[in-house]
């Protein structure tokens, strides 16, 4: 069994009374196993010894019930125990992930894939449950009831307890052997899953792709391979599987086969050993070796459900990781790490000052933002950022412009706070960004980027996301007529309750950014993000798109990853990229003068039509 992660430790020790429980429940139902095999010994012998009939053995009959019916309950709430701690691990696992997830910054959650995030969430998280419903109580079960059943048998019969203290090492010794067999197999049975997966996810995801370049056959084919592949690897581990289970089966016949010949000799033969305690030590033998068995089981899922809390644990510590050398370097405060680490206190961090949440007092009024020695990498050895100093006045209009790939989205998300800097900072009103409490930041922040996020939900409901507080049906109207879309919802059916997003009708590309300016509109941020569309929009969207940006502009800071001239033209501020770095800015004008590449840039534009 591999190293007990830290994060399964600290998960037990959250579990420690439930624990306690179990320890005591299983030392009963030791004793209970104990009482059941004497008094059916007891009852047995009176029978055939000495002839008894009912009322000879009506008491103990009737203590044997009860102690059967209590066994009975001791199980049953061993196995509610499990259930309960395996739902508590459950839960508070999966809290730990989605804190991250949703905690941490944009960076953070942009690593890795997105449906491996899912099924760690999701299924990772479920297979833990095997390791508190199983493993924890079949080992508890296994380390305190067969020495009770030992010290019972050898009270009765030191030789039959050393039979027993003999053979019951095979068992694990067997169980372990097996697992180290199964184990390259299961691990090929993972990898051979993953590829079906990901080969039957690709072929749906590019159906039409796959349709117009006449490639449908082939990746059928391919699924074909790849299914009969994972169930060659599944027929594998069932066969080691079966053939083990057999003989593991004979170990455990054998053994206890081994013990009633013993018997049977002393008994019969020598006449060393009386009926009674015979009867009772063959009664305990299968009790014995059966809870050796469980245990092997347990093993098996408890290994499974280890491997799937190491991942758990992996992100966590990735993630957390990436936080503090961001949060660090950054200068971040206590209380941006109180935000980001979703309230666990860091103690080495104490000392910093912190500010309190609702610092940003600046009263809807657009902020003073500059940019200061900004440093920045997605990771390390990467696409690295460097932007030296800018200054955004408030109520500016403020264009980044560049090549594609010179990192002006990379830019926008760190003016944003959606991704932190390695070095330099971006301070608001004087402050790093980091200073400040995340709510309180991103209550004045407004990002319409070119592909709005839909969820499923009514239209109505996912303009009203874009405000932090109730909002009646008025002021989403009200907003939805701002953003020029009002005609739209009226051609509907159900109106502004008509189902939209996954499951629900379907918006062009135009629709999205006109709901997310919606959005815009009704919460009135004081610094607005845009990252213009790269495609030509049809007229009337243009048209709309630009007065509703203009009507936005007027009380906030306009910060656009700008594609269109007539934005780069009537900024304020223009930030140039090129490479990663921040190679000047200034207005029009004076790039037109001075940056050979601006000027070449507008010269390209203006070829391509796109005023
Ligand atoms: N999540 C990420 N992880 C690693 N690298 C990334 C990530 N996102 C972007 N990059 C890389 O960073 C560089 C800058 O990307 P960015 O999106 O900022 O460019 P851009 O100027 O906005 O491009 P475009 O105009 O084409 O949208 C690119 O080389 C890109 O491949």
């Amino acid at each position: 069994m591999k190293r007990k992660s830290g994060l399964l430790r600290s998960q037990i020790s959250e579990l420690r009374i439930c624990l306690a429980w179990l320890g005591v429940l299983s030392l009963a139902l030791g004793a209970a196993i104990v009482g059941q095999a004497a008094l059916f010994a007891e009852i047995v012998e009176r029978i055939l010894a000495e002839g008894a009939v009912f009322q000879g053995i009506f008491a103990p009959l009737a203590a044997l019930a009860a102690v059967m019916t209590l066994r009975v309950l001791l199980s049953h709430g061993n196995g509610r125990l499990g259930l309960h701690m395996a739902a508590e691990a459950k839960t508070s696992l999966r809290a730990k992930v989605l804190r991250k997830l949703t905690g941490g910054t944009l960076q953070a959650a942009l690593d890795g894939r997105a449906g491996g995030k899912v099924s760690l969430t999701l299924d990772a998280v479920d297979e833990a449950d095997s390791y508190f419903s199983q493993y924890v109580p079949r080992m508890m079960e296994t380390v305190l009831i067969p020495p009770i059943l030992l010290v019972a048998v050898f009270t009765q019969h030191a030789f039959s307890g050393l039979i027993m203290l003999l053979t019951a090492p095979f068992i694990p010794i067997f169980m372990v052997l097996i697992g180290m067999q199964t184990r390259k197999k299961s691990e090929d049975k993972v990898e051979q899953l993953a590829v079906f997966s990901g080969t039957f996810l690709d072929s749906l995801q590019g159906l039409a792709t796959l349709k117009l370049f006449g490639r449908t056959e082939e990746r059928q084919r391919e699924i074909e391979r790849s299914s009969l592949g994972f169930r060659d690897a599944t027929m594998g581990i069932l066969r080691v599987a079966f053939t083990n289970s057999l003989m593991l089966e004979l170990i455990v016949m054998l053994s206890i086969g081994l013990l009633a010949l013993e018997l049977a000799l002393r008994l019969l033969v020598y006449r060393s050993l009386a009926f009674g305690p015979a009867f009772f030590i063959l009664l305990l033998a299968p009790e014995f070796y059966s809870l050796l068995k469980n245990m092997g089981t347990a093993f098996h899922s408890g290994r499974t459900a280890m491997g799937a809390v190491r991942k758990v644990e992996e992100l966590l510590e990735e993630s957390a990781m990436g936080q503090e050398n961001e949060a660090v370097d950054s200068g971040a405060s206590p209380r941006d790490a109180e935000v980001r680490y979703g309230g666990t206190s860091r103690p080495e961090r104490s000392g910093q000052a912190g500010f309190p949440a609702d610092e940003m007092a600046w009263n809807r009024e657009p902020p003073l933002i500059e940019l200061r020695q900004l440093c920045f990498r997605y990771k390390p050895g990467g696409f690295a950022l460097a932007a030296d100093t800018a200054s955004i006045a408030p109520r500016s209009r403020v264009a980044i412009v560049g090549s594609s790939g010179s990192g002006k989205t990379t830019l926008l998300h760190l003016i944003a706070g959606l991704l932190r800097p390695l070095s330099g900072a971006v301070l608001v009103n004087g402050r790093p960004l980091a200073d400040y409490a995340e709510e309180t930041w991103y209550r004045h922040i407004g990002y319409i980027t070119q592909h709005p996020y839909i969820f499923a939900g009514t239209f109505a409901e996912n303009v009203a996301i874009g405000a932090d507080r109730e909002v009646s049906r008025a002021e989403i109207a009200d907003a939805v007529g701002q953003a020029e879309l009002t005609g739209l919802a009226a051609e509907w059916e159900y109106g502004y309750d008509t189902m939209v997003g996954e499951g629900g009708r379907g918006l062009s590309g135009g629709e999205k950014q006109r709901l997310a300016l919606a959005r815009a509109f009704l919460k009135r941020p004081s610094v607005i993000l845009f990252d213009e569309p790269t495609v030509g929009l049809d007229l009337s969207t243009e048209r709309i798109l630009q007065r509703s940006m203009d009507e936005l502009a007027k009380q906030a800071t306009m910060i656009t990853v700008a594609h269109r001239l007539y934005t780069i033209r009537h900024a304020d501020l223009i930030l140039y990229m090129e490479n990663g770095v921040l190679l000047d800015s200034g207005r029009h004008e004076e790039l037109m003068r001075r940056l050979p590449q601006y000027a070449e840039m507008v010269e390209v534009q203006r070829k391509g039509g796109l005023q």
